[in-house]
């Protein structure tokens, strides 16, 4: 570098120093000006994956707008798109609310439906099966293609070893024609590592998965399982028959959130998985195609309709187990309208102490009696106008309506039982099973007459029901209340589809009646036409149990074959009758005794019942003679001696009953020993035959149902009805002629008399153990 440009560069350095020392601040400003805007320009173009740890803070406001829509406004959601890095959050860390909030209902009616048929086979057997059923449901959806126009899609086999569970098991998948997805699950059980392990754990990670919701699927319409699995290696589902099948559904309802179309189905390998099978596609089938049609699967199943279930899957109130709430365990509320145990048949009869909600006890309600006339003289006399029994908007239909009965045209009334629920469950009949082989989920409990002529202290439903010496209402014609009866007892039993623990087999024994109990509320021979309603009962070859309260002799008489007829024996003297029964009829003890003497006279054309309700304090206590003169009287056929039961919230607690009237089994077993001694000594052939500690109940039998030494309580159903058809109602024919077969061994008395086929749970559907006292404790 020359002289000259030395100095050029020595003054241009200067120049600079120079503007600098002039200009810094400003300079400086519009530099940190220029990087904070680069900055935050390069910030927002910036991509950046979702944050798996602390979502709720950094993603909240995204979440919570977004989630609303994938759950609420978009009830069936797009599947994910398979990537390899974490699931998508779609739940932020906020747990369980699938749990807290039911599944709302969601409209499916635009959408054409697609079903999904999942199965695993290690010896291939359910693979064969599986093959044939989707051929089967193919021609299924092609034959109903007119009624569903087109909105039945084929339908797709899907081996659980071939695909992704995430494309499945995360979110339903994403489908062109936007399809609304049925799952079926075919699977066999297998105790040893198999595919079914590492799929039944997929389920389990994904409900658990915090980040994603509790019920991703409940988008589906519906699922239902399947089981298969072999009863020679494993003969119960204590020893793990079909356990997996089991496991599947539980898992399935809860990421469903409860949405089982229809209750598992099981099937042993080895004899009647062909049987059980059929009868579960043909159930499942017929709620698709409803689900197809209508747009839900109907009611009883969570997010379609009337959600029966509770909120613990294992955790229903009505259980099968008889539950008494004291007075104590109340919460001050009266629950007389909402409490499901009701029921006057299962449970003996109740005891309802009943308070307001200050927790003080309440007079009873008065019953109406319909009886009692304006006289004659304060009034001029008008032609009496004739009412309804229950009109629709009286007091006493709302009360009835809100204890889950179905009132049917103006005076009947149908109710399902508990334990017809407890038996849906495998949990246990009632004493009816052990005693005379009614199946309780077949068995219709129903009345043709809600009035009575009695308002007996512990009759539970003091209050609600009409009462009357005569028939002065509306008459239905039978027909009408058959059908009506018939028909709201199979909508309840159809809301118990989607309840857990329901077995597929009892529900599709159940849609066929086969028992009918007249012994809900009121008197059934008080209805005109009571023979005409057994008419139709038996023409659908339904059993008949008939219980009237010995108050009606004249009805009583002209009665026509029953399968079996009661009459309530109360207490064994005219006083004890009087406090207890609080009859309507002034001649109550004669009318009484001469039902006895008919009962007397049917006991070779009926199989006639004394059914004894033991309370405590009324009419146990030194009455043993008293009542062995009433059955020396009328020699029925059986005697069903009951402890009454105590169901929490009495009206009758102006009677002055409370817990401590209720017998110990004990109590009653003691009862029946005493009594049985006094038959013996009157020289009367009766003996203890069977009994069901379960429902504190024992039966002592004729020994004309004593045969070569050995009891035959049970009915021979199939019998009665050919002999009412070859001789009709009023043909010439004995009990003993539609005999069972011996009384079961588990049955009789000294065993128990729980159903060995079910399981005695308590009122979590925890197992029990069945400890039976009948000696009084030292
Ligand atoms: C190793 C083995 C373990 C099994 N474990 C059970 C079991 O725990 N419970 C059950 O009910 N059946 C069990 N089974 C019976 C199978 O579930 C039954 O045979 C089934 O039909 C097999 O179906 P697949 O041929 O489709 O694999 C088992 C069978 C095998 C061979
Ligand atoms: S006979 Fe029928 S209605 Fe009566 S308790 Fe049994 S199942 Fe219920």
């Amino acid at each position: 570098m020359d002289a000259g440009n030395r100095l050029q560069l020595g003054t241009s350095v200067s120049d600079l120093v120079e503007v600098w020392h002039a200009h810094r601040t400003s300079i400086i400003l519009c530099a940190l000006v220029l990087l904070i805007g680069l900055r935050t320009l390069l910030h927002k173009a910036e991509e950046r994956e979702p944050l798996a740890v602390l979502p709720k803070i950094y993603n909240q406001e995204k979440s919570e707008t977004n989630e609303k829509t994938a759950h609420e406004a978009q009830p069936v959601a797009v599947a994910e798109k398979k990537s390899a890095g974490p699931r998508r959050i779609k739940g932020g860390v906020t747990r369980k609310p699938s749990q807290e909030k039911k599944a709302t209902a969601v409209d499916y009616t635009d959408r054409p439906t697609k079903v999904l048929v999942f199965f695993s086979s290690i010896t291939t057997k359910t693979e064969k099966i599986a093959h044939e059923y989707i051929k089967t449901l193919e021609t299924f959806v092609d034959q109903r293609a007119g009624e569903t126009q087109g909105k039945f899609l084929k339908p797709e086999l899907l081996d659980l070893t071939e695909i992704d569970f995430e494309d499945y098991f995360v979110s339903p998948p994403k489908s062109t024609e936007n399809a609304a997805y049925v799952y079926l699950f075919i699977l066999p059980s297998y105790n040893i590592d198999s595919i079914n392990d590492t799929f039944l754990q997929h389920l389990q990670e994904t409900h658990h998965d915090f980040r994603i919701d509790t019920a991703p699927l409940s988008p589906l319409i519906g699922y239902s399982v399947f089981g298969f699995g072999d009863k020679e290696g494993w003969p119960n589902e204590d020893e793990g028959f079909c356990f997996q099948a089991k496991e599947l559904d539980k898992w399935m309802s809860k990421l469903t959130g409860r949405k089982r179309a229809y209750p598992v189905g099981m099937g042993d390998m080895k004899s009647d998985h062909t049987e059980r099978f059929t009868e579960w596609t043909t159930g499942v089938q017929d709620v698709i195609f409803q689900a197809v049609q209508t747009g839900f699967l109907g009611e009883g199943v969570p997010g379609s309709g009337d959600a029966v279930e509770s909120d613990e899957e294992d955790a229903e109130a009505d259980d099968g187990e008889v539950v008494f709430d004291d007075e104590e365990s109340g919460d001050g509320k009266s629950s007389d309208d909402s409490r499901p145990l009701d029921d006057v048949e299962d449970l003996g009869k109740m005891i309802r102490p009943n308070k307001d909600g200050n927790g003080t006890i309440r007079k009873a309600p008065l019953a109406v009696d319909f009886t009692t006339y304006p006289s004659a003289g304060k009034k001029k006399a008008q032609a009496p106008i004739i009412k309804e029994m229950v009109a629709k908007n009286s007091p006493t239909y709302t009360a009835l309506t809100k204890q889950g009965y179905s009132i049917v045209g103006s005076h009947s009334g149908v109710k399902i039982c508990r334990w017809t629920k407890s038996a849906l469950r495998g949990r246990g009949s009632c004493y009816k099973y052990s005693l005379y082989g009614i199946n309780s989920h077949q068995c219709m409990e129903t009345t043709p007459s809600l009035s009575c002529s009695n308002k007996c202290v512990f009759c539970w439903r003091h209050g609600t029901n009409p009462v009357g010496t005569t028939w002065r209402w509306v008459v239905d014609p039978p027909d009408m209340i058959f059908d009506g009866v018939k028909e709201n007892h199979y909508k309840k039993i159809k809301m118990m589809r989607g309840v857990p623990g329901v077995r597929a087999e009892r529900y599709a024994e159940a849609l066929r009646i086969r028992h009918c109990a007249l012994s809900l509320v009121g008197e059934p021979i008080f209805y005109p036409y009571i023979n005409e309603f057994l008419a139709l009962l038996h023409n659908e070859r339904i059993s008949s149990f008939l219980v009237c309260n010995a108050q009606h002799p004249d009805q009583l008489a002209a009665l026509k074959a029953v399968t079996q007829l009661y009459v309530s024996i109360d207490a064994s003297n005219k006083d004890s009758l009087r406090k207890i029964d609080r009859p309507l009829h002034r001649d109550f003890w004669e009318r009484f005794l001469r039902c006895l003497d008919i009962l007397r006279e049917k006991r070779f054309r009926h199989r006639t019942v004394y059914r004894l309700t033991l309370v405590k304090g009324f009419n146990v206590e030194d009455e043993a003679e008293g009542y062995a003169q009433l059955i020396e009287r009328g020699l029925p056929c059986f005697v069903e001696v009951k402890g009454v039961t105590y169901c929490g919230t009495s009206t009758s607690s102006n009677a002055g009953l409370s817990m401590s009237n209720v017998p110990f089994y004990w109590e009653v077993c003691e009862f029946v020993k005493a009594l049985d001694k006094r038959l013996q000594e009157k020289g009367l052939d009766y003996g203890i035959a069977a009994e069901h500690a379960h429902s504190c109940c024992v039966l002592l039998a004729s020994k004309r149902f004593n045969v070569n030494g050995k009891w035959h309580t049970h009915i021979d159903y199939q019998r009665f009805f050919e002999l009412l058809e070859e001789r009709g109602a009023d043909g010439d024919w004995t009990p003993e002629d539609y005999m069972g077969p011996p009384t079961p061994e588990w049955a009789l008395w000294g065993n128990g008399g729980f159903d060995p086929r079910d399981e005695r749970v308590d009122r979590k559907g925890r197992k029990m153990e069945a400890i039976v006292t009948r000696e009084a404790p030292e």
